[in-house]
């Protein structure tokens, strides 16, 4: 066909937006930066908008995006929009078609390594280049192999992390995916997802036990508070540094860390984002028991399939009556918790947070 001759319709452009929408796979920030763009000039025409700041790097690299498309005729940004989304549902969904028989086809995640052996399903966190950061995609993969645990037939769930962190927490390059609704329906859309998670940790039915493996931050810290038990590696840390980042508590810690360290304590950690040893958590009460490294993996595995062995239908009636009567609670405290953070990301402490961090100017 004449490529020069084809015009996508309003329709065909609607269409392509909502196969972007449905891509299961990242398709990598370039290639967002080309939708952006071509998007902008197909609605909008021309770049209009003032050329941002040299630290805004975010609004930077899509004004640049968008500005080098030039005079590029809004009829041809449709259509070459319509044609990158249609090349990337393709290529995006044969490629996440893999072998049968393969890890990849056997646990159908990207971000997680999920096995069940023994009456223990465990998931483990895997991204170990990345420290483990939560991504949008680990985001849905966690609640997806939790939704999955609390109805497979293993008795407890372990949660913990591949390679030499436990989680670095919340991915930060979330941030750099802005939406065609700009920044205030990011911040929606991620308090949207935030409570949701959150949710999966208060609703789950059965033991939850965290091995706490490496260091730890940001959410992965606070929601530990919603976990039955939580071992520790004498290498890891537990560091909540909301403040530095221009954040927020979230994962209900504004409740639990008061009710587990009481408020000075918690202060300490969710305020001034004092980082804590195991050795501290352990005294301060959000983890169980720490062990020596070289013996973690061993001692706490003994013990969980020890656990594992006792009858599933009164460990899981215990715990409904230990938790069941603060579930309301929580709940609202994650919604409220949300609400504030969907304030806090558009606020300039954070927006210079998140920028620092990615022009590698920041680490904690
Ligand atoms: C949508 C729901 C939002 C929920 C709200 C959640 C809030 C939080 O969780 S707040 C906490 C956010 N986390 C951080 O601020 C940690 C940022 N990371 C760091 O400060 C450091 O990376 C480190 C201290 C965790 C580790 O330092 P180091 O040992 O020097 O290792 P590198 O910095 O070289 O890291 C290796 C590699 O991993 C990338 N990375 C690490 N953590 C994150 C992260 N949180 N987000 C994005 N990327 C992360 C790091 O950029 C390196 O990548 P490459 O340069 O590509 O190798």
């Amino acid at each position: 066909m004449n490529r020069t001759a084809m015009r996508a319709s309003q329709k065909d452009f609607e269409n392509a937006m909502n196969q972007v929408k449905l891509l299961k796979k990242d398709p990598g920030n370039e290639v967002k930066l080309k939708l952006y763009a071509l998007y902008k000039q197909a609605t909008e025409g021309p770049c209009n908008m003032p050329k941002p700041g040299v630290f805004d790097l975010i609004n930077k690299a899509k004004w640049d995006a968008w500005n080098t498309l030039g005079s590029l005729p809004k009829e041809t940004a449709r259509q070459n929009y319509v044609d990158l989304a249609s090349s990337l549902s393709s290529s995006l969904e044969s490629s996440s078609q893999v072998e049968p028989g393969t890890d990849r086809k056997s646990t159908g995640y990207e971000t997680l390594m999920v096995t069940s052996e023994d009456g223990i399903t465990k998931i483990t966190l895997n991204r170990p280049a990345k420290k483990n950061a939560i991504n949008v995609e680990m985001y849905h993969e966690i609640m997806r192999a939790l939704k999955a645990a609390s109805k497979d037939d293993s008795s407890i769930t372990v949660l913990t992390g591949n390679g030499d962190y436990y989680s670095s927490g919340n991915d930060l390059t979330n941030f750099t995916d802005i939406p065609p609704g700009g920044v205030e329906e990011k911040a929606k859309n991620s308090a949207i997802l935030l409570r949701e998670f959150v949710g999966c940790f208060i609703d789950f039915p059965k033991p939850l036990i965290a091995m706490v493996n490496g260091p730890a931050v940001g959410i992965s810290v606070t929601i530990l508070g919603l976990f039955d038990a939580v071992y520790a590696s004498d290498r890891a840390t537990f560091h909540t540094p909301f403040s530095h980042l221009g954040q927020s508590p979230e994962g209900c810690s504004s409740y639990t860390f008061l009710k587990i360290m009481g408020p000075a304590k918690a202060t300490e950690m969710l305020v001034f984002g004092k980082k804590l040893t195991a050795g501290e958590a352990c005294a301060q009460g959000l983890v169980t028991e720490v062990f020596p490294d070289s013996t973690f993996q061993k001692e706490v595995w003994t013990r969980l399939k020890a656990f594992a062995k006792l009858p599933p239908n009164a460990m899981r009636i215990s715990k409904e009556v230990i938790r069941n009567r603060e579930k309301e609670k929580l709940h609202a405290v994650n919604a409220e918790e949300c609400s504030v953070l969907q304030e806090r990301w558009l606020s300039d402490e954070c927006m210079n947070a998140v920028v620092n961090f990615l022009s590698r100017k920041s680490k904690l």
